[in-house]
């Protein structure tokens, strides 16, 4: 049974620089064990920030960068050199500033990419990345992901699975169209649920006082279909990084002196 911690932080900033350090310590332990990692990316304020935290840490290149797969929970479903695709904001966060093997980055499909405009396409075709990149351990056509960093929305969508969406009743395939999104852009691809549960670790990043409703009702039993982040469960561990406004709401916790 994985184990659910919650750990909150003075501020916003305190949180993705605690992050940054959390994402060192855990990818070093993780190569030292197997001798590579994997490490699934959100969009997201929280998660771009995080990302740039992290190139700006002095111990970032304790990481194998070499070693390191590269995978997004979600995409937005835009030409490759708009500022809203969570893969640029990642590279100028952080992956273009580091010595990554490119071959181990697994971009999803911009619409004017190879498909097109067909977002169906290039939901099926990250799938298949997805399955060709599980091993005989993951049982089944995901990876067993070392972490998944996630965001949550106020109304509880988590990468872009929203609340009563098809995305959330999906249990088939493991990544899905978004279309009619209600966090703009529009259309988004994005790991389902089932998916998202096969990684190790999901951390849940989040900051801010319209999130504290989500929170407090994600970690006192919400359901998924109404509140998707309820369903974003790691295998060993699941772990939700907040800053003091977003656990607001939490009664349970320790919280930490203003900073
Ligand atoms: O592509 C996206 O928009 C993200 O995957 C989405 O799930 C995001 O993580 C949350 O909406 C939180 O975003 P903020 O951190 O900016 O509130």
């Amino acid at each position: 049974m994985s184990k659910t911690e919650v750990v909150v932080y003075a501020n916003q900033d305190l949180l993705a620089a605690a992050a940054a350090a959390r994402l060192v310590t855990r990818l070093v332990d993780v190569q030292a064990a197997k001798g590579s990692a994997s490490l699934v990316l959100t969009g997201g304020g929280t998660g771009i920030a995080v990302l740039s935290e992290l190139r700006g840490s002095s111990a970032r290149d304790a990481i194998d960068w070499s070693r390191l797969d590269i995978y997004w929970g979600d995409e937005r479903f835009v030409p490759a050199d708009s500022d809203e695709r969570n893969e640029k904001q990642a590279r100028e966060a952080l992956l273009d500033h580091v010595p990554l093997d490119p071959k181990r980055v697994h971009a999803i499909a911009a619409s004017d990419g190879e498909f097109g405009d067909d977002v169906d396409s290039a939901a099926a075709a990250y799938a298949q990345v997805l399955a060709d990149n599980a091993g005989p351990e993951d049982h089944g056509d995901v990876p067993s992901f070392d972490i998944m960093l996630l965001g949550l929305g106020g109304e509880g969508h988590t990468a872009s699975v929203f609340p009563e969406s098809p995305a959330v009743y999906e249990t088939a395939r493991t990544v899905v169209a978004v279309r009619d999104c209600p966090k703009p852009p529009p259309t988004r691809v994005s790991l389902t649920l089932p998916a998202i549960r096969r990684a190790q670790d999901v951390w849940l990043m989040t900051a801010g006082e319209a999130k504290a409703d989500a929170v407090a009702l994600a970690l006192s039993g919400a359901g998924e279909v109404q509140l998707p982040v309820a369903g974003a469960r790691g295998h060993r561990r699941t772990l939700w990084l907040l800053d003091r406004t977003a656990a607001g709401k939490l009664t349970k916790v320790y919280q930490p002196p203003t900073a």
